[in-house]
């Protein structure tokens, strides 16, 4: 049972549910003003449990990405607050919400992120190293998650020398290479072919089972509509449905 506190705007929620993981209160994201005033998200009021499955489907421009976007501290609501393990991120320091972030939180975006410089492996690497992971622990995972993305043989290769599914693999085993408590992913098998993306699902359902990790996922995608054991349906920036599977 939630046991819920409501303090809008209140630093840190004072108890909800131990096993709140993600909580968001009366939350809205606006662009733009006057004719241009687009209502990307409005009063989103949402609760996600520790170890939670979760899709959040509707159609484009529904909301979805700038949900996530919110979720993951990388834009800031017009009003509303975003709890993390009951800490509202939305008043944390930059710094702290970066730590936050590395810590807690893998990311799975379109846009893929990797740094051009780096190699696969090195980009699957870099947030262990931050987070001082000893040399042997962070070989060892780096070469199970290269297996089990089907990125093996290419590690040396720079993100320009790999096709755009490729890149997507590296996100995916950069974002669940340290073991993070919530995993927020657009959209994350939409640049795969269907067996791959297949495996990639099967690995995260593995990882939601085993280790209790928490994923959100954009998608318009069935496959994950059908392994998700919650589905929030969104249109024009409004929770029309939330709807948990047994
Ligand atoms: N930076 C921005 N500036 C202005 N409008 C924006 C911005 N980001 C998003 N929007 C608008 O907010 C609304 C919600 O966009 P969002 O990207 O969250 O939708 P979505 O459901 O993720 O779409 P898709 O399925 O196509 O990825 C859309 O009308 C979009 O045009």
């Amino acid at each position: 049972m939630i046991t819920q506190v409501d303090i809008v705007g209140a630093p840190n929620k004072v108890i909800a549910s131990q096993n709140t993981i993600i909580e968001t209160t009366h939350l809205c994201r606006e662009f733009g003003q006057g004719d241009t005033l687009v209502k990307a998200l409005t009063d989103a009021n949402i609760i996600i449990e520790r170890g939670e499955f979760t899709a959040i489907i509707g159609p484009s421009g529904s909301g979805k990405s700038t949900l996530l976007q919110l979720i993951g501290g990388l834009d800031n609501p017009s009003s509303g607050d975003v709890f993390l393990d009951n800490k509202n991120i939305n008043h944390m320091t930059g710094t702290e919400l970066s730590d936050f972030r590395r810590d807690h939180i893998g990311f799975i975006f379109q846009a893929y992120n990797l740094i051009p410089v780096l190699s696969a492996r090195e980009n699957i690497e870099y947030i262990m190293l931050l987070q001082g992971v000893p040399a042997a622990e962070r070989n060892k995972r780096v070469d199970r998650l290269m297996h089990a993305v089907g990125l093996e043989g290419l590690g040396d290769r720079r993100p320009a020398e790999l096709s755009g599914g490729q890149q997507q693999r590296v996100a995916v085993a950069r974002a669940m290479v340290s073991k993070p408590s919530i995993i927020l992913a657009d959209e994350p098998t939409a640049n795969l072919d269907s067996k791959t993306g297949a495996d990639l699902l099967d690995m995260m359902k593995e990882l939601n089972e085993k280790q209790n990790m928490t994923f959100v996922f954009s998608t318009h995608d069935p496959k994950i509509m059908e392994r998700a054991k919650r589905i929030i349906r969104l249109v024009d920036g409004c929770i029309v449905d939330d709807e948990r599977r047994s």
